[in-house]
């Protein structure tokens, strides 16, 4: 049984073993702080780092505290087309480290995990959870990458979470899952989509809408729009093959 959380939205979550990917869609500054406070590690994909720059041009961040110079990523990495000159010159002279890697075959999604591994090697540390900010919406070819890349990386990174302010999703692989749903970060929709496989065989508990062994697959039925249930505080999920789980976050809870 695999047991899973979003604990890393809850406002004050300790910094835990985690790395935080930042990819370059839009987010707001409620969700950038929690996950940016959830995690020991962070790294912008390429143009990510625009983001996360300009995310303190905005009017909240107005005043003497320089808060560009108090959130530092530990490193950027990417084919650099995206990231802005006067991006890239600001965050070299605070030390950052800005790698290029001009491999056209790999995404700078791709480039930054390959990041997180190698610095787990060099301190033969546990692996991380890891945390994208962004990848499920914008760009159709951008999302189904994320899809695609998080369903193959399942085996060896199992604990990989897409977040943007609508929704939060991962990988189940086969087996069996136990999500704890904390109401106050979730809203009620969720879906369980059976994307990269033929088929899979789906028996739910928590939601209103529960299957019991029964077939779903891309050209048959696909669980969208289906809700949690208030009064449950765990989703029970047995899948004989991988399964993306997402499920809409409450804004107001973040704010
Ligand atoms: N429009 C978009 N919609 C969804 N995701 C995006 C979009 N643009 C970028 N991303 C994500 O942010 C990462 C960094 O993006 P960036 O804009 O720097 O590069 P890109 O050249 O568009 O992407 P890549 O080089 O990875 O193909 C991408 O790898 C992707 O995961
Ligand atoms: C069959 C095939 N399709 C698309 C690309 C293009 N591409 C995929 S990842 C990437 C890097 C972006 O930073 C680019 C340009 C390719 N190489 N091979």
């Amino acid at each position: 049984m695999t047991s899973w959380n979003v604990e890393f939205l809850q406002a004050n979550a300790p910094a835990s073993q985690r790395a935080l990917i930042i990819l370059n869609q839009p987010f707001s500054s409620p969700l950038f702080h929690r996950l940016w406070n959830a995690c020991k590690w962070r790294c912008c994909a390429d143009g990510g780092a625009n983001r996360l720059y300009d995310l303190f041009s905005r009017p909240e961040f107005k005043g003497d505290t320089d808060f560009r110079r108090l959130f530092l990523p530990d490193l950027i990495k990417g084919d650099l087309d995206s990231i802005r000159d006067d991006v890239r010159r600001y965050y070299e002279s605070q030390g950052v480290p800005v790698i290029q890697d001009d491999d056209q075959d790999s995404t700078d999604l791709m480039k930054c995990i390959s990041a997180v591994e190698e610095k787990e090697q060099v301190e033969e540390a546990p692996r991380n959870d890891v945390i994208l900010l962004g990848g499920l919406s914008g760009r159709l070819d951008q999302t189904i990458h994320t899809l695609s890349y998080l369903h193959k990386l399942r085996k060896v990174r199992p604990r990989v979470f897409a977040v943007t302010d609508d929704n939060v999703g991962w990988v189940l692989d086969e087996g069996e899952h136990i999500i704890h749903v904390d109401h106050d970060l979730l809203g009620l929709t969720c879906g369980l989509l059976p994307v990269g496989i033929s088929s899979t065989i789906l028996t739910t508990s928590g939601l209103r809408w529960n299957l019991t062994e029964h077939p779903s697959s891309f050209d048959g039925m696909v669980s969208t729009s289906n809700h949690l249930v208030l009064e449950e505080k765990e989703v029970r999920i047995k899948t004989t093959r991988p399964i993306w789980w997402t499920a809409e976050l409450r804004g107001s809870g973040l704010v």
